[in-house]
């Protein structure tokens, strides 16, 4: 049996251009950290999840509690974390502004750290064993996951020109059009999905039904964070609600979703308003969402996922997979994860085409729009040090980062801009 020696925690900041959302703007660097677990047989395993200073500190004092503890006791690590932390996460916010994650409280910023040490502790035993993490989970089913092209309304460049990167400005039909095309020279997705809630409804209609035109037969998304009321929302659907495989949360709320499921019919999915486990029964029995967008770090790491899949699967409710902004470590965790989930049907959304930056030693390369499922031991990719070392510096000394924050973002280029309420329109 394997003893963890020493677990380290280690926030970076990583570059990310100026994509738009219903809040605002994603700052020129967020907040990521990178957790190692050393065991007694020589082995590191590596996690990642977000970054923000409530998860960091989260991360540190579980982190301080896991030498001597056996490899393999991941299911003990929330009570661990729970335990560690008794009393000391009571400012966590209701809701987070930054993040367009849906509810927040200490459960879910528990389960979020929890998974980049579930993740660790996989890739380690992975690694001591000489077994891939998906045969930790049971073995995959599919060799390859496709993922979606996460098409985002952007400006050129950061205000202050920090993090540049050269894609340009999308920031009508046009350029959506274009950001698409060179995803697809680039990548070959076969799938978009739009982030909207940036501009008037009747915009982003026109914008869906450009890369209908420009892609005849593609899967399409559109996801304005809960932007919309529902009357928007039901404009939006008989507009072009049969040019989308599903519509993301079109508006706030479990009965908002319900409603704008009744008057429409269409496939309404989530990563708002059902994002924990206590928000399951309600939704599911109100016919609020057909599709839980999963996401392995708020959720809770790998297995808690397979939990979450075996619900959806039981209530007939399909599952897809939502990512924020993330790097490598992550990638290779989704991968692996959404390798194992038979009722994963729907290609998995993947900020990673916009980070210029890594953590790995060789970044993945999405090709024909899919990543091939690694054979290797544990999560099959290495800590590139430097580039952790480089980027843990710049978040030494770039403390104005440290939390990511779309409105204050904003605020820089639109100095009278407040936290828009939802909805928008
Ligand atoms: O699907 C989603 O809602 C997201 O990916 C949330 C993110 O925060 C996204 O809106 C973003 O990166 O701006
Ligand atoms: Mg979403």
């Amino acid at each position: 049996m394997s003893r963890i020696i020493r677990a380290t925690v280690t926030p970076i900041l990583i570059s990310d251009p100026p994509l738009l959302n219903v809040l605002g703007v994603h700052q020129p660097y967020t907040p990521r950290t990178i957790v190692e677990i050393e065991t007694d047989d020589g082995v590191t395993g590596i996690g990642e999840t977000y970054g923000d200073t409530d998860y960091l500190d989260v991360a540190r004092k579980l982190a301080d509690a896991l030498p001597g503890r056996d490899l393999t006791a991941m299911n003990g690590l929330y009570a661990l974390a729970s335990a560690t932390l008794s009393g000391a996460t009571d400012k966590v916010k209701e809701f987070d502004p930054a993040g367009l994650r849906g509810t927040r409280n200490n459960e879910k910023l528990i389960r979020s750290v929890v998974s980049a040490f579930e993740v660790a502790s996989l890739d380690a035993l992975g690694k001591t064993t000489g077994l891939p993490v998906h045969c930790l989970l049971g073995g995959k089913v599919r060799d390859r996951v496709d993922y979606s092209g996460y098409l985002f309304y952007r400006w050129a460049e950061h205000p202050d020109g920090e993090a540049p990167d050269d894609w340009g400005a999308a920031l009508d039909p046009d350029g959506v059009v274009r950001q698409a095309q060179r995803f697809a020279d680039d990548y070959g997705f076969t799938s978009f999905k739009l982030k909207g809630g940036v501009f008037e409804p009747e915009q982003e209609i026109a914008a869906i039904k450009a890369l209908a035109k420009a892609f005849p037969g593609y899967p399409l998304r559109l996801d304005p964070n809960g932007g919309w009321s529902v009357e928007a929302s039901v404009r939006v659907a008989e507009e072009v609600g049969d040019l989308l495989e599903y519509m993301e949360d079109p508006t706030a709320g479990v009965d908002g979703m319900a409603e704008v499921r009744k008057r429409t019919g269409a496939v309404l999915a989530t990563n708002m308003c059902v994002t924990t486990f206590a928000e399951v029964p309600e939704a599911f029995a109100k016919d609020a969402v057909q599709v839980v967008l999963s996401d392995h770090h708020y959720w809770g790491g790998l297995q808690a996922t397979r939990e979450l899949a075996a619900l959806c699967r039981t209530y007939g409710v399909g599952l897809s997979m939502h990512s924020n902004t993330h790097l490598g470590i992550s990638l290779a965790a989704m991968t692996h994860v959404a390798s194992v989930i038979p009722h994963l049907s729907y290609a998995c959304d993947s900020h990673r085409p916009w980070q210029t930056e890594d953590v790995i030693t060789e970044p993945h390369r999405f090709v024909g729009g899919a990543l091939e499922v690694s054979d290797a031991p544990g999560l099959g990719v290495e800590l590139d040090r430097d580039a952790l070392a480089a980027l843990h510096e710049r978040w030494l000394t770039r403390p104005d980062m440290r939390d990511r924050d779309d409105v204050a973002a904003m605020r820089k280029v639109h100095p009278d801009w407040v936290q828009p309420s939802l909805p928008r329109w």
